[in-house]
């Protein structure tokens, strides 16, 4: 089902208001994306029924949970919620803990399902312990394998690494981003921070001041240059592409990108063949109106010049497109004097020079 969360909800707080009326995708991990006071958790919060508006329409796979005559109570929605700092049981352990959320599912998972779990989060090791004994993240994925224990309809998380230290997220990120190939049910997940979004997401709702600004896939949205991602500092954009083959002499691998053109990383675990995303800043990207020959930065890529704008004083964003086919994209940072030396035009065919790359899944 492409559309399989229709959610509308206003809202007034004396110093908010939240307007939205959204379809959001039954599968994959979909980014609540804002900064601080926009909405997220509010929104988030209507999804599952904790607060309440007239006038709410919320359907999940063609279920409705709340119209104008029905409002059906949280805890008879299926649903999976994690919160920023895990509530799990303190008397129990991490095993019981999950087996809690099976039995207020009201069904037997099957020890299969259960399993599949247990491996997706990596927990295995963790089952005996007690909350005390594990750490914040370890605490989190026991979390969300009691979510995921309930059959969810829905998995909501709302900013859960937000209470872990950097190490603590970094162990986390990996089992996160397993979720949008491994689950079949759309997951919500509210974040503040591009890089989370960056690595998780699959679509992103970007909300501003309790009005949806844009929704549609990280990609898209990460090279768009009117919106906040661009705006950033760490302004990048998202490649997708293949492993092509590894040069063990050089610790280097090298990416088929969908639609054409090839980059260079340093060597990857993935096997050939293999899906990947990359994300290349702003900041790395360079441009040239001819082929550079001799040269330190090894990826150079074909593309033409799609929109430009001064994001301070001495800079310009460029939008670069790689291959139309593909809708891939590229952002470069440049200054204000390279842009107006090289005279850089929309439509224009140039090479990017891209100097790093980060892998992400
Ligand atoms: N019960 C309430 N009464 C009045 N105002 C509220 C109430 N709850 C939230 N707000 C306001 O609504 C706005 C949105 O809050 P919300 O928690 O949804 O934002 P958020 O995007 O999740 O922010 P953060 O990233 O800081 O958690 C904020 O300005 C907040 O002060």
């Amino acid at each position: 089902m492409s559309n399989a969360i229709h959610a509308r909800f206003a809202l007034q707080y004396p110093e908010f208001a939240l307007n939205v009326d959204l379809e959001l995708p039954g599968r994959g991990v979909t980014a609540l994306f804002g900064h601080s006071g926009s909405g997220k958790t509010t929104l988030l919060r209507l999804i599952a029924g904790l607060q309440r508006v007239t006038n709410g329409y919320l359907a999940v796979n063609g279920q409705v949970w709340q119209d104008d005559q029905l409002f059906m109570p949280t805890h008879r929605r299926p649903l999976g919620y994690v919160f920023q700092e895990a509530s799990l049981f303190p008397h129990l352990t991490a095993r019981e803990n999950v087996r809690y959320g099976m039995k207020r599912a009201g069904r037997v998972m099957n020890q299969s399902a259960l399993n599949d779990t247990v491996e997706l989060l990596g927990i295995a090791q963790l089952l005996d312990r007690r909350p005390h004994q594990l750490s914040g993240g370890e605490r989190q994925r026991v979390a969300i394998a009691r979510a995921l224990a309930l059959h969810p309809a829905v998995l909501l998380m709302d900013e859960p690494l937000a209470a872990l230290d950097l190490q603590r997220k970094q162990e986390i990120l990996p089992y996160l981003e397993r979720l949008h190939t491994a689950l079949d049910i759309p997951v919500l997940y509210v974040s503040h921070s591009p890089d989370e979004v960056a690595r998780l997401a699959d679509t992103v709702v970007l909300l501003e001041r309790g009005q949806v600004r844009a929704v549609g896939s990280v990609i898209e949205l990460f090279s768009r240059l009117d919106l906040t991602f661009a705006q950033d500092q760490d302004a990048s954009a998202i490649l997708t592409g293949t492993i092509l083959n590894h040069d063990a002499q050089y610790g280097l691998t090298r990416i088929g990108l969908n639609g054409g053109g090839r980059l260079m990383v340093t060597q990857l675990t993935q096997s050939i063949g293999e899906a990947v995303r990359v994300r290349v800043h702003a900041r790395d990207v360079s441009l040239a109106l001819d082929e550079p020959g001799t040269s330190s930065i090894v990826n150079i890529l074909p593309a033409r010049v799609i929109e430009l704008r001064e994001v301070e004083p001495a800079h310009v964003l460029i939008q670069l497109e790689i291959s139309a086919s593909e809708q891939q994209r590229l952002l470069a940072r440049i200054t204000r004097y390279s842009c107006e030396r090289l005279n850089v035009r929309s439509g224009q065919a140039v090479f990017a020079q891209v100097k790093a790359v980060a892998l992400m899944d």
